[in-house]
């Protein structure tokens, strides 16, 4: 057997943090001959919760579980992980944006990206928290040790809900839908990019005729899907979440098979679409070699597209203005 992966998670008394840890230490993000060790991290006063959550996950009984370690400081957690996914922080309440929550979950990531920085030499970061890709540049000043083609910020959420709706709408299995890019920020600017999607491996354009649905129907329903599930449910995508960070973790950690490609926020060096450099924007993505990822190039952009784009790297630059007091030295 090789040797344990080392998962740490923040926020893990949290809703997502419970959607999640069982999945992982079940087998169900790295296989079922990989074993895995988890360092939990929670505020203070949720440290009680999560005590209850241990318990459970010793009641489980899992073989590929060998060993926990949940605490409130932060270089403990993250000592030597391989993974951290920062999930920790406020979930938006209906009628907020996420935007909104900046100023109150922006300054949890300059002290964890300190002890990312200090203890986890090797690791890759996700974050979930919202505003993820904001979030994730902030972590990311504060930690010069660890390279740029690290840090992620999670759109797989919005690309999974596209899939989904192409798929009901074309009345074929979700599995069909492939190629499917979420462009920017993990916000209502989002642009879901239908029209590079594959349905059964033919253009999603030519699958769905009806153009008005996808450019009038589609892209709300996907950029607005997160506010939707709160006004249903009274509190923020939860299972869902916690399942797209596992989709995220597991297509960085494998080669992409085929031709597929899949969307995660990295950081944008400009190239090749113009993207301006330094901000955590979500791309087409293939990942080479389990370690090293590229962005797909040369996908065909028409204006209404390319002003899409445009438009929700704007949105990121106003972001990263909003927290420029809490940005570290390593951008
Ligand atoms: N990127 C995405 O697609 C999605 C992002 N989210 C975001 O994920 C975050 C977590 O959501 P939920 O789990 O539903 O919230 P939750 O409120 O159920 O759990 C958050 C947990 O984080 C903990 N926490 C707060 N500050 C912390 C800190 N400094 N260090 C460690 N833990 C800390 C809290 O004690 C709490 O247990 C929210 O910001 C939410 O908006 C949610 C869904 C999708
Ligand atoms: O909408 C929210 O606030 C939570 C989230 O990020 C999502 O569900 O996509």
């Amino acid at each position: 057997m090789s040797q344990p992966i080392k998962v740490a998670i923040t926020g893990a008394a949290g809703q997502i943090g419970y959607a999640m840890l069982f999945r992982i230490a079940s087998g169900g993000l790295f296989g079922p001959d990989q074993p895995v060790t988890l360092g939990l991290l929670e505020i203070t006063p949720a440290l009680g919760a999560l005590n209850g959550t241990l318990m459970e996950l010793e009641d489980c009984a899992f073989p590929l579980l060998h060993g926990v370690t949940a605490t409130d400081q932060a270089e403990e957690a993250f000592a030597d992980a391989d993974w951290v996914i920062l999930v920790g922080g406020l979930p938006r309440k209906e009628g907020m944006s996420r935007a909104d929550l900046i100023r109150a979950n922006g300054p949890i990531f300059t002290g964890q990206g300190q002890a990312i920085n200090a203890v986890a030499p090797r690791a890759r970061v996700l974050v979930v928290a919202n505003p993820c890709n904001t979030n994730c540049l902030i972590a990311r000043s504060h930690a010069p040790n660890l390279p740029a083609d690290r840090w992620f910020a999670m759109t797989r959420l919005d690309e999974n809900r596209a899939k989904a709706q192409l798929a009901a709408k074309a009345g074929v299995n979700v599995g069909e839908v492939s190629r499917m890019t979420i462009w920017g920020n993990h916000s209502d600017t989002q642009y879901p990019d239908y029209k590079n999607a594959l349905i059964s491996g033919r253009p999603a354009t030519e699958v769905i005729p009806d153009h008005s649905w996808l450019a009038e129907t589609f892209i709300p329903t996907v950029a607005k899907r997160g506010g939707a599930v709160i006004k249903a449910r009274g509190a923020s995508s939860a299972a869902s979440a916690a399942n797209a960070a596992l989709d995220s973790v597991r297509s960085a950690s494998f080669p992409t098979k085929g031709e597929d490609w899949h969307s995660v926020a990295v950081v944008s060096d400009g190239n090749p679409y113009g993207v301006p450099g330094g901000l955590m924007y979500s791309f087409p993505i293939r990942s080479i070699d389990g370690q090293a990822w590229s962005i797909v190039p040369d996908l065909p952009l028409d204006g209404d597209a390319r002003s899409r784009i445009d438009a929700s790297a704007r949105e990121l630059e106003q972001e990263r203005e909003a927290v420029k007091d809490l940005l570290g030295p390593a951008l």
